[in-house]
């Protein structure tokens, strides 16, 4: 067991039901939703009650275990009934990796199960399992990561990769809770984050909770910010990892990348091990999920525009990994990243395998 403290949690599993704290309702309300099925947790995920890469990994592991319960119960193909389950959650948000493994760690544990009841069994201590391990991968990604950081430091982040979004310490926003705890974090400035208003809604809630200094921006004024030195250090989290590096995250994310580099800011992309997704080999084959357009023409029930207006409303961009300064993720950090860099450092860490030295994988800006 890590050393996981009783410290709050959005995410329990009661070993029946998975238990959220439903993120649409904050910062008005701390409402708690109870998700008794599989079908209740692909909603929550679908409708970003629950979100986060890492807190949906999670989240899709106990509908599986759900759906498995019911088979059991049931008397059904518990082994049909995963598989379906595994399609209904693969349809929620396509760009987070985390979910797609955590669909293949939990069909890797149950592969040699002989029932439903012991399938049922495995996928509930999975989900404890992962929770716990959460708190040890987002503690160790933060104490690298705050090593980056001088004391004094003024860092900009963008929509929410707190506790929210992994169900434990969080990613980025974990980098910034411990370099608050060791003294070198003088300032937080924090995106809003248009449309779904993580920054302003999440990040602002998780940092006033910590009693940590920011401010809330528009998104647009961060671009004048980097430019007037108010930034040291630019820190956000990820959805996505390409085998090249190439970084899938919040909309705006890229904006962030280019101005960081073009005022000579760091920019530090925050990834454990299961946002990287070795199979993808580069940004352009990463899914970017469009969501629904009232998300952008309205704010809290308030039309902003007419209701007939054209929208484009991608959730996620893509980063090239020559905009990154360094990938931090719980087994250290990958400076400057490329696809050689980035293989051998998932193989070194039981995940892929490593390429020759001569291959940089270094590809054209
Ligand atoms: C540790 S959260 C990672 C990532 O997930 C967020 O996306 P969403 O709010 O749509 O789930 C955001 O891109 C964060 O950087």
């Amino acid at each position: 067991m890590t050393d996981a403290p009783s410290e709050w949690r959005p995410l329990h599993w009661t070993g029946e039901s998975l238990v959220i704290v439903d993120q649409t309702a904050l910062p008005d309300e701390e409402r708690l939703v109870e998700c008794r099925t599989i079908d209740d947790v692909a909603a929550a995920i679908r409708e970003m009650r629950v979100r986060g890469a890492p807190a949906i990994g999670i989240s899709a592991v106990a509908g599986l275990a759900l759906a498995v319960q019911g088979a059991a119960r049931e008397g059904g193909d518990w082994r049909r009934a995963l598989s379906a389950g595994e399609a209904l959650l693969a349809s929620t948000r396509p760009t987070a990796a985390d979910l797609f493994h955590g669909l293949q760690v939990a069909r890797e544990r149950v592969a040699s199960a002989v029932d439903a009841a012991e399938a049922a069994h495995l996928l509930g201590q999975l989900v404890l399992e992962l929770l716990d391990r959460q708190w040890a991968i987002d503690r160790a990604l933060a104490d690298y990561g705050a090593g980056l950081l001088r004391s004094g430091t003024r860092v900009l982040t963008h929509c929410n990769t707190g506790a929210l979004g992994t169900g434990a310490f969080g990613t980025a926003l974990g980098i910034i809770r411990r370099a608050y705890e060791l003294g070198r974090l003088e300032h937080v400035w924090v995106t809003e984050t248009r449309p779904r208003l993580q920054g302003a809604r999440l990040t602002v809630w998780e940092l006033r909770r910590s009693g940590i200094p920011h401010t809330l921006i528009v998104d647009g004024a961060a671009p004048f910010l980097l430019a007037r030195g108010e930034v040291d250090a630019v820190l956000v989290g990820a959805d996505r990892v390409a085998a090249n590096g190439d970084v899938a995250n919040k909309i705006g994310t890229l904006g962030l990348a280019v101005a960081a580099e073009r005022f000579r800011v760091p920019f530090y992309v925050a990834a454990p091990l299961s946002t990287f997704d070795p199979e993808t080999p580069d940004g352009n084959a990463i899914p970017i999920e469009e969501r629904d357009p009232a998300e952008v023409l309205r704010v809290k029930g308030t039309w902003i525009a007419p209701a007939d207006t054209p929208v484009r409303n991608p959730a996620f961009d893509v980063t090239p990994h020559w905009l990154v300064t360094a990938l931090v993720t719980e087994r250290g950090i990958i400076p400057a990243p490329d696809r050689r860099k980035i293989a051998n450092f998932l193989a070194a860490n039981g995940r892929g395998t490593s390429v020759e030295p001569g291959e940089t994988g270094r590809d054209e800006r």
